[in-house]
């Protein structure tokens, strides 16, 4: 897909990996609906964003993607401010072994309600031009993660219902790419969300240790990775994006 005058909605993107990714598709020429459970700081990043790339080409709309509500309103004001929605990256996500049902329910289901949502306003079969989705998993949905299985357990479900549902089956239908994102470690906010609700403080004291080991890469090789996928359009892709690597696609087979 073309990124340069379309309009894209991210979620989860007043800061962290989400902001980068606006920020990248805002230089590419995007128009970009931000979104964030986190109002204050969306409205913050909002004005930023508006000073750097254009008042008319941010905007941003509250959201909470545990909540079908707040992504139809999400979805209305952004075609109504920017103009008809190409592009959903659903990118919202925490790591809380504790809280297991809200992990899910924010990095699985944040996924599942806006791949349902983008195929209802984007799909060719419901008076839609198409579009593409991408779904943010983690490298950490093709591993075994220990000290986070949960997390981990959330990515290997998003990598599995974005690749099924990337299946050229879907894409006869409906002319909607549905793409995921692996990327591996990223200093923001979510690993220190992470130590904090590990799942239990033996956990916690080894992922405080080896979090000195990992390799991190900027948001900014994240989000090059981001636009790579779009651009080579590869409906179900899996994209991998690690710190002193090429981008490189996972290719398990489909069937
Ligand atoms: N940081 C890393 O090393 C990696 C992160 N990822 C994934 O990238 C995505 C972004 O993560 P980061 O930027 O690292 O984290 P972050 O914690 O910096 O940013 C996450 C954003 O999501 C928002 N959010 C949380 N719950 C929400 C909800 N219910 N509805 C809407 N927004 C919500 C937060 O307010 C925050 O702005 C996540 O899906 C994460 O799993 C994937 C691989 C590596
Ligand atoms: C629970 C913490 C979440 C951290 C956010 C992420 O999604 C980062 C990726 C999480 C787990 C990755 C596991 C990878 C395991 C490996 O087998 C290996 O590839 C690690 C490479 C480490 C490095 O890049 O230095």
């Amino acid at each position: 897909m073309q990124i340069s005058g379309n309009v894209a909605i991210v979620t989860g993107s007043a800061r962290g990996l989400g902001r980068s990714f606006a920020e990248t598709l805002l230089a590419r020429g995007a128009k970009v609906c931000l979104s964030d459970v986190d109002a204050e700081k969306g409205l913050e990043t909002e004005k930023e964003l508006q000073a750097a790339h254009g008042a008319d080409n941010v905007v941003f709309v509250k959201c909470d993607v545990t909540k079908d509500e707040d992504y139809n309103k999400l979805w209305d004001t952004a075609t109504e401010k920017l103009g008809p929605v190409m592009l959903l990256v659903n990118n919202a996500g925490i790591g809380n072994e504790k809280n297991w049902q809200l992990t899910m329910d924010i990095n699985v289901g944040g996924c599942i309600r806006g791949t349902n949502l983008a195929l209802e306003r984007m799909g060719a079969n419901k008076g839609g031009s198409g579009g593409v989705v991408v779904n943010v998993a983690s490298i950490a949905g093709l591993k075994v993660v220990p000290f986070g299985p949960v997390y981990a357990s959330s990515k290997h479900a998003i990598v599995g219902y974005s690749r099924s549902l990337g299946h050229e089956f879907y894409y006869g239908i409906n002319k909607v790419k549905v793409q995921c994102l692996c990327p591996s470690f990223v200093q923001t906010d979510l690993l220190v969300n992470s130590k904090a609700n590990a799942f239990s403080p033996e956990v916690a004291a080894v992922l405080g240790k080896i979090a000195g080991t990992f390799k991190y890469m900027s948001a900014e090789t994240v989000s090059e990775g981001l636009i790579k996928l779009i651009e080579d359009g590869k409906n179900g892709g899996c994209l991998v994006v690690e710190a002193e690597k090429e981008p490189y696609y996972v290719e398990p087979p489909l069937a």
